[in-house]
């Protein structure tokens, strides 16, 4: 695995009129989890959308080392394509063809993306994430919609993903059940 580090320095994030959080820093490095927590509303998903540098920060900075794959609300799969062809494109625009953990699609890969369920979409969400093999992982709410069985495989692969090197960032919700997380909780950080 790429050796990786993503830091955030004193970020501040305001969205409309609103600070949401200030003064918030925080890094991981291969090998680490960092779990976001904090109510609804308070900046989660914004937090994540910084790190991955599609929002600019109100303050502070974001560095990184080694390649970064999100996963958040959109699924960036195409809809309209069965879900081999869909997630064939993203291997094709990350150059990878190794083997993942398949999140229990095999039987769903000549399914059009759209009739997918809430939980089969997240895994798929997920495998896209994996098959990226990219060092960073940025997910958000990456167990909601999984049944019992699933979160419990998705925490594991997750975990893979850490002892084989990566890091991992996410925002949830829901308490995890794996070892070697750093929870930062955004409350502490907010206007
Ligand atoms: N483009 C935007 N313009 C103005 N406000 C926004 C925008 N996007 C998000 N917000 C506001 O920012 C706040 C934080 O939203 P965000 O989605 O980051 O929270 P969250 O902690 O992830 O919440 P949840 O736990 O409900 O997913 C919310 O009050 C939201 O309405």
């Amino acid at each position: 695995m790429q050796d990786c580090r993503l830091v955030a320095d004193t970020i501040a994030c305001r969205r409309g009129d609103r600070i949401l959080f200030r003064g918030l820093s925080l890094a991981v490095r291969g090998g680490e989890i960092v779990h976001l927590a904090g109510p609804n509303g308070i900046g989660k998903s914004s937090l994540i959308r910084i790190l991955a540098g599609l929002l600019r920060p109100y303050a502070g900075s974001v560095e990184r080392s080694g390649s970064l794959a999100l996963s958040d609300e959109r699924l960036a799969l195409d809809g309209h394509l069965p879900l081999d062809r869909a997630l064939g494109f993203w291997r094709g625009i990350d150059g990878t063809h190794g083997q993942q953990p398949d999140f229990g699609l095999a039987n769903l890969l000549d399914v059009p993306v759209r009739y997918l369920s809430t939980g089969q979409r997240k895994r798929a969400a997920l495998a896209r994430v994996a098959a990226s093999e990219a060092s960073i992982w940025l997910l958000d709410e990456p167990l909601n919609g999984l049944d019992t069985h699933w979160s419990c495989m998705a925490q594991l692969a997750i975990d893979a993903h850490r002892k084989a090197g990566g890091a991992v960032i996410l925002a949830s919700h829901q308490s995890l059940s794996i070892d070697h997380v750093t929870t930062v909780k955004l409350l502490d950080y907010s206007a």
